[in-house]
């Protein structure tokens, strides 16, 4: 599959970007644990927050295809910057698009794709990460407001989101139907962020435990219905893989350029390293990867822009990239030698950031249970 011509100017013009103001700073950002507000306000002046919302809503008024190559091209300068504007979009501005109410657009969707406000997603506990549904966290109305009590883990952006979509449980014998969406401010009281994770990569997008004490809401932030929240979060994820295949994408990218541009530079026997065929063949190999991942997310995200289900597809896409991508960035280690795993070189903080991709927004595994339920 090829780009149209737009694509390819909104794709150009986020890579121009993030290579200048991006990809310079990451091994900075990592070893500081830097969060990049500055450059995240700008990407969001690109239309980088809401890419596939309609103008209407303040998003860019583009596609899911544009998103996926908006996320590649993040990705590729940093894997960390690339999770928190991922989020943003999907599932948080695509969940908006899908089930919130008229008023709620005008009130979170607008200012979360324009980049004045920033989003979360708030659906994993301590206890329930790939069993989805097994939450713990209530809800209970009381008059006008719902009232929120639990405690949600590994929160993408948890800390300096200004918004958080959140699961809870409003009828504990219903079920899987017992699951609601609520809008959570997180400067409410009783949003308390418990903590931050130390992860081994992925060190400019902060995850945090959030704890909800007593958090009171007004009723009109219920998202859809009482009871949609499972249906709403588990067709969020969907687009949001996506978005997680494009950003395996990205940064397996980065680790191959790196690892391209030594093979040509570092001599052993005689001669560059990339003419030796050992080293052809695993750069032969890579390059193949990475291509082939890219169409999957693509055909993927075409399939979503024409409004047909792409459960399947957006789960093979990001099951496949993100495989790929761990691979193609240990093979960029291994063509680096001893230099591949020390910090002068950007392929050791790749690496330590695109682990994670085989496991947020459902792991591998989760991944072939929802293909092989496809195929049944
Ligand atoms: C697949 C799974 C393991 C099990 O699904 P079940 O069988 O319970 O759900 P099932 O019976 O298939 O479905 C329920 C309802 O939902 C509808 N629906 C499903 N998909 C969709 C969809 N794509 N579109 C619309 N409706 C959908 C389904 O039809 C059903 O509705 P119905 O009751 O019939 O009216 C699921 O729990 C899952 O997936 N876990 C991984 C969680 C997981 O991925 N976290 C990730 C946490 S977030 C995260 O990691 C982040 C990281 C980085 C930042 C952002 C967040």
């Amino acid at each position: 599959m090829n780009l149209s011509e737009e694509h390819e100017m909104i794709r150009d013009a986020i890579r121009a970007y993030v290579q200048e103001n991006i990809a310079p700073n990451a091994a900075r950002w990592d070893k500081e644990h830097h969060f990049p507000a500055k450059e995240l306000k700008e990407l969001a002046q690109l239309g980088a927050y809401g890419v596939a919302v309609p103008e209407q809503y303040g998003g860019a008024g583009m596609d899911y295809l544009s998103l996926s190559l908006v996320i590649e091209e993040i990705a590729a300068g940093d894997g960390g910057t690339s999770t928190v504007v991922s989020v943003n979009n999907c599932p948080v501005c695509s969940i908006a698009m899908m089930y919130a109410s008229e008023a709620q657009k005008q009130q979170w969707l607008v200012p979360l794709a324009k980049g004045d406000m920033l989003g979360a997603f708030c659906l994993t506990e301590p206890h329930a990460g790939s069993d989805a549904a097994d939450l713990k966290t209530t809800a209970k109305r009381e008059g006008d407001e719902y009232v929120l009590n639990g405690v949600k883990q590994f929160i993408t952006s948890g800390k300096h989101a200004d918004v958080a979509i959140v699961m809870a449980v409003t009828d504990k014998a219903a079920g899987k139907k017992g699951i609601s969406a609520f809008w959570v401010p997180t400067n409410t009281p009783g949003y308390v962020v418990a903590g931050l994770e130390h992860k081994m990569g992925q060190h400019s997008s902060d995850t945090a435990q959030i704890i909800f004490e007593n958090c009171r809401i007004p009723a009109e932030n219920l998202i859809g219905q009482e009871g949609m929240g499972y249906k709403i979060a588990l067709s969020g994820l969907e687009g949001g893989r996506i978005g997680i295949a494009s950003q395996s994408v990205g940064m397996a990218r980065a680790a191959f350029e790196a690892a391209l541009s030594y093979a040509k530079d570092r001599q052993s026997f005689g001669k560059p390293i990339f003419e030796h065929q050992a080293i052809q063949f695993k750069l032969a190999d890579m390059a193949t990867r990475l291509e082939a991942a890219r169409q999957l997310i693509w055909h993927a995200a075409s399939m979503k822009d024409a409004g047909k289900p792409c459960l399947k597809e957006a789960a093979m896409a990001k099951l496949f990239a993100s495989e790929m991508a761990e691979r193609v960035c240990s093979e960029a280690i291994q063509i680096h030698g001893g230099y591949g795993i020390v910090s002068d070189f950007p392929v050791e903080r790749i690496y330590r950031d695109v682990r994670v991709c085989q496991i947020y927004e459902g792991t591998s595994e989760i991944q072939k249970i929802l293909i092989s339920r496809a195929l049944a």
